[in-house]
């Protein structure tokens, strides 16, 4: 049953099962209801699917900007941390997202601290963290074995009977009987123990290498004991080993490595343990399995005998075919794939990069991608780059052919990242242009974190068709060209002057880059990242920019017309220039807040349970904020749907979201506003924007699953002459 309210400017849709046509409620907005059909289409098709989804709790807040919600989200004391009346100097409007001035320690826990309309700071960890993804993932990782085995070939424990337990001597060695003493732990046992009963104690842990150097211990009975984890290696020292009883204990998994360098030669019974027979259960399966004349008696929590699994099935879990990176597992779904299920602070599909990074590791990139934006020799940098670029691009138009703008914008975009990135404009005709962009293009398409279409909430996407190892194939050569950018920057790199984002990652102090949050392969997945996020949203802007443009010949020439007068019949508009600007930047707001270049923000989670207003939001909720609803509000907005630079004349209520809000706001916005500007100055100072046909330029838009994009349209590119105005 969904509860509905709409209260206070506050929408706001709990469920408790979720009707197929109900998955996302918000009501009113045409593109929700494109939404809701779209993932009515998944539904339909995929019972799977339906099956996970009502087990799951989805909150749904629209208006949000209008709600005042981040204030009722947050009753916290920790509020006061956050420091009142800073200003900003990049944003009048916004402190820079995660400069350390305003980050605040408590316990030594960082708070992140955003700005707000009624002129505080609040803590906003809330609803920061991403909401877990799970996906799948490939590749492979190996632990060297040997070096451990070498080490421990020299420990030799010198112990004599341990207190508690009986030690009697046979033939063979001593025999260690230390069944039902109450014992906690596993004791120090003496090297030539032949059998050890450890039976009916209330050891809960056994830790790494545990038994190690027994040479002669022949059988050990560790059953009826409390056990919920063996540690890696803990069977390491066992050389002679012929039977191990560790039946009746409350392993749910046994993991790699537990069993390594250890032969248990005729028998094992691991029954009458609730072991999880998910992917978990690979490396304790593949190890029975390679040993065929051992009598392994050993099952799932089911009753199962995991020798009786699938080999098809659990081969996906093997190390070799998936890979969770910072420490992800690799787990198997009801439908036998295989996903990455990543630890507290990472989500999405190999648990790295910063779209799906939580916490730590996510301000640390998102610190550094900041940061570069703001450098002043990125800026002077990007602008050299983007006049190039700008040149470039108005020669694929003409006076007299029309052309269709799409795909020469789509390259402008690429290429505004890779400036951001790698400090240069690729030429189009470039083979690491052409690749380049077919890779971004493919991941997009196919990728499970932005990019699909249908995947609004990318854990649908595991129920879904994907190419995934493709995907993945992709992003590795990505990782492969982006290192080789790095280490070209290497010899090239000035590290006085950074002029993109490898120049500030080559500037981190050997410490900085120590953390894992900046490892190479996170920072690149980072840049992967970018790409993918600035694939449509900027595409999307762009076009419609065009598009008003052309629909609104007066706005177009009232805009020249200002980039004249203000800058006198210069070659290149600069940044400079920005400020006496204002109608220029007053149509790029108006568009940014019409074209809803984003129609939700991405999705995040609430660690724990909220209320806002009368509701009770619980904790882990999918928590989606619609970017759309609070641009077209006509509580916030007069004539919501009209196109009208002019209003930003006066100050606006607080209902401009293009970029989201809080602290996992876009981390692009300030490369977009200042590119935006940049370009669409520069081709205005020289041309003139002519559609193909005036009456063909239709105010529907398509969808495709994350932008709005105007109709296909042509347009011509008319050289102007300088005018002189006053
Ligand atoms: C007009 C163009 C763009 C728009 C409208 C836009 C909008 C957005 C929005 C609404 C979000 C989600 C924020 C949230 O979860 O609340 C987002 C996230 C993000 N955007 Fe953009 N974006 C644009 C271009 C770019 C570009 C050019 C880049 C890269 C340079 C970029 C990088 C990112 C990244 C990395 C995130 C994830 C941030 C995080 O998880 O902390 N975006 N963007």
């Amino acid at each position: 049953m969904w509860s509905f309210d709409r209260k206070n400017g506050l929408t706001l849709l709990t469920r408790n099962g979720m009707p197929d046509e109900e998955i996302i409620g918000l009501e009113k907005s045409n593109n929700v209801n494109c939404i809701k059909k779209k993932l009515g289409n998944i539904f339909k098709e995929n019972k799977e699917l339906k099956e996970d989804i009502n087990k799951r709790k989805l909150a749904s807040v629209t208006d949000f900007c209008a709600s005042n919600i981040s204030v009722d989200l947050n009753p916290s004391p920790r509020k006061k941390l956050c420091t009142e009346n800073k200003t900003d100097k990049h944003d009048g409007k916004r402190k820079g997202q995660m400069n350390e001035e305003n980050t605040e320690y408590k316990n030594g826990e960082k708070v992140l601290c955003f700005w707000k309309q009624d002129q505080k700071w609040y803590e906003a960890d809330i609803i920061e963290k991403r909401s877990k993804v799970l996906t799948y993932i490939q590749q492979s990782m190996k632990i060297d074995l040997l070096a451990v085995v070498l080490l421990l070939n020299g420990i030799l424990i010198d112990a004599s009977c341990p207190a508690r337990c009986a030690c009697g001597n046979s033939v063979n060695g001593v025999n260690l009987y230390c069944y039902g003493r109450n014992l906690e732990y596993v004791p120090n046992i003496p090297n030539d123990t032949h059998e050890l009963t450890l039976a009916s104690n209330k050891i809960s842990i056994i830790k790494q290498f545990a038994f190690v150097n027994l040479p002669g211990l022949h059988d050990i009975n560790i059953a009826d004991n409390l056990i919920t984890a063996i540690e890696e290696y803990a069977f390491v020292g066992m050389p002679s080993l012929h039977f191990a009883k560790m039946d009746n204990n409350m392993l749910t998994t046994i993991r790699a490595h537990t069993f390594d360098a250890t032969d248990i030669r005729d028998g094992m019974n691991l029954t009458s343990n609730p072991i999880n027979c998910d992917c978990g259960v690979y490396p304790l399966w593949s190890w029975i399995i390679e040993r065929q004349s051992m009598n392994a008696e050993a099952t799932c929590s089911n009753g199962t005998l995991i020798t009786s699994l699938g080999s098809s099935e659990l081969e996906k879990c093997n190390p070799d075919n998936c890979q969770c990176l910072n420490d992800g597992k690799c787990v198997m779904t009801g439908g036998g794939k295989v996903i990455c299920d990543c630890i507290e602070h990472w989500t999405g599909e190999m648990c790295q990069g910063i779209v799906w990074a939580n916490g730590h590791q996510w301000l640390e990139l998102n610190k550094l991608i900041i940061q570069a934006q703001h450098k002043t020799t990125v800026i002077e940098n990007m602008q050299q780059q983007l006049t190039l670029e700008v040149n470039k691009l108005c020669q694929c138009f003409s006076p007299n052919d029309a052309t269709d703008p799409l795909d020469h914008l789509f390259n402008s975009t690429l290429n505004i990242m890779s400036i951001l990135a790698f400090g240069k404009r690729l030429e189009y005709e470039n083979p690491d242009f052409t690749t380049l962009r077919a890779r971004v293009k493919y991941i997009f398409k196919h990728g499970q974190s932005l990019g699909r279409k249908e995947t609004l909430f990318s854990w649908l996407a595991l129920f879904t068709k994907s190419q995934v190892s493709e995907v993945i194939g992709e992003m590795d050569k990505l990782h492969a060209f982006i290192k080789q950018k790095l280490e070209n920057h290497v010899t090239d790199n000035n590290s006085k002057f950074p002029l993109d984002l490898l120049d500030v990652y080559l500037n981190l102090s050997d410490s900085e880059r120590k953390d894992s949050a900046l490892s190479e392969r996170n920072f690149f997945q980072a840049i992967i990242d970018m790409y993918i996020a600035a694939y449509e949203t900027y595409t999307g802007t762009l076009m419609t920019l065009m598009f008003h443009l052309l629909k609104y010949p007066d706005v177009q020439t009232k805009c020249r017309e200002e980039i004249h007068r203000v800058c006198g019949g210069k070659q290149t508009v600069t940044i400079e220039d920005r400020d006496e600007l204002r109608y220029v930047e007053s149509t790029i707001k108006e568009v940014l807040r019409i074209a809803k270049p984003v129609v939700l923000a991405i999705y995040r989670t609430i660690p724990r349970e909220i209320k806002v207003e009368k509701y009770t939001i619980p904790a882990e909720s999918i928590i989606l904020f619609d970017l759309n609803d609070p641009q077209i509000d006509p509580k916030l907005w007069d004539n919501p749907n009209e196109f009208d630079p002019d209003r930003w004349e006066t100050p606006q209520k607080n209902g401009y979201l293009p970029f989201g809000i809080g602290p996992r706001r876009c981390v692009g916005a300030p490369t977009v506003e200042l590119s935006l500007f940049f370009m669409i100055t520069n081709i205005l100072n020289k041309f003139e924007l002519i559609p193909e046909d005036e009456r063909n330029l239709p105010m529907e838009r398509d969808w495709t699953g994350i932008s709005l994009f105007p109709k296909q349209f042509k347009m011509f590119m008319k050289p102007v002459e300088y005018q002189q105005y006053t």
